[in-house]
């Protein structure tokens, strides 16, 4: 029996500083997320990063939090349910870190009789951090725990047609009687050092402008190759014209330097630039999160406001809305019916 396992990030279990170090723990000892030998990812981490970080996520946690949980969660969840309307199939929904684990999604499907699994990791983006990730997890527990299991994962939708289109008219319809000058499109970051990892190619990636624009191999796992083009996608349809919008990337941790500019920077110069009223939607985010509501919707419009800008607006992520929902079904009956 074929059977829909949607996969995301997943957030701590509560605000609590207990329940955030347990859930940094994990996350930041992927070896995929940071690329340190074992032993130096432990004295960093263990060591360091989980004797401060924890306390102070929390409490921007706390800012976003909701009586029913983490935004993340919840809208994922609102997802899931909109989604199992609208298939035949069992569907379960597993996040990365945290509680509600790919084990037990995976688990709950094969309690239902499951044998064929169809992923999709809900980031639109390739990143070793995100996408890579959730495969290498899921292909474990299978090849551990569930052996018979097949497994088929979606790729990278970062151009798909039906997901652009659906992102445009999710953004017209958010910036209908809004004003603004500007549209910035602010991407989570990664350590540039990840973008050179993930070059197939080996010579491919430069990280100069030089290179994402010319055809290559390596766009198939480069970030800030789909990045890009998810921008270009959106304001092809969106009609807009080259100084109205641009790319930031957020998000950053630790000293090494992550893909620029930096979302912080830009927002702090576009006052001086005379770029006064900004709208900013953060396409490496299906569902609204920690870094969507607390770093671009709160932070990042202070931030603005105080550099002398007059109007912002964050763009709400797709979420549960239903042409999103709508979408990712065709994906799963192409699936079904073998059409992807
Ligand atoms: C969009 C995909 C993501 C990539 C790529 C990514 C890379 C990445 N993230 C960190 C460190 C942190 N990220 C945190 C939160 C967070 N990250 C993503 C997505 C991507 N991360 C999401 C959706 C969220 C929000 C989770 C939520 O519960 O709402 C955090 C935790 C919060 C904090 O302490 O700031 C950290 C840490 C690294 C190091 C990295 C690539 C190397
Ligand atoms: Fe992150
Ligand atoms: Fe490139």
């Amino acid at each position: 029996m074929k059977g829909v396992l949607l996969v995301n990030l997943g957030s701590p279990d509560s605000t609590s500083t207990k329940d955030v170090r347990k859930y940094l723990d994990e996350f930041l000892m992927d070896e995929r997320v940071i690329d340190m030998a074992y032993w130096k990812r432990f004295l960093l981490v263990k060591g360091i990063i989980l004797n401060t970080r924890p306390k102070k996520s929390g409490a921007a946690y706390k800012k976003i939090w909701w009586d029913e949980g983490s935004p993340l969660i919840v809208l994922s969840e609102r997802f899931t349910e909109k989604f199992k309307q609208k298939v035949k199939i069992p569907v379960a929904l597993g996040m990365r870190y945290g509680s509600m684990s790919i084990q037990k999604g995976i688990n709950e499907l094969h309690e239902q009789g499951v044998t064929e699994i169809f992923m999709v990791p809900l980031y639109p983006h390739y990143a070793m951090s995100s996408y890579e990730t959730v495969v290498v997890k899921a292909e474990e527990v299978i090849a551990k725990d569930f052996p018979s299991i097949k497994l088929e994962t979606f790729p990278v939708f970062y151009n798909d047609k039906e997901y652009i289109n659906t992102m445009v008219e999710s953004i017209q319809r958010h910036l209908e009687g809004i004003d603004y000058e500007h549209i910035l499109f602010s991407y989570h970051g990664i350590p540039e050092r990840h973008i050179r990892i993930s070059d197939t190619t080996k010579s491919h990636c430069q990280l100069d402008g030089s290179c994402c624009n010319k055809p290559s191999e390596a766009h198939k796992t480069c970030y800030r190759h789909q990045c890009f083009e998810t921008t270009k996608e959106i304001v092809k349809q969106l009609n807009l014209e080259g100084k109205t919008y641009s790319n930031s990337f957020q998000s950053r941790l630790l000293k090494d330097p992550w893909l620029k500019p930096y979302t912080d920077f830009e927002l702090e110069a576009f006052p001086e630039k005379g770029k006064k009223k900004i709208a900013v939607i953060t396409p490496a985010f299906v569902t609204d999160c920690l870094e969507t509501l607390e770093e671009i919707a709160m932070e990042g419009k202070e931030q603005f406001l105080e550099a002398g800008g007059e109007k912002y607006f964050h763009v709400p992520c797709l979420n549960d809305d239903d042409k999103w929902v709508d979408t990712v079904v065709k994906w799963t009956k192409n699936w079904e019916n073998n059409k992807n």
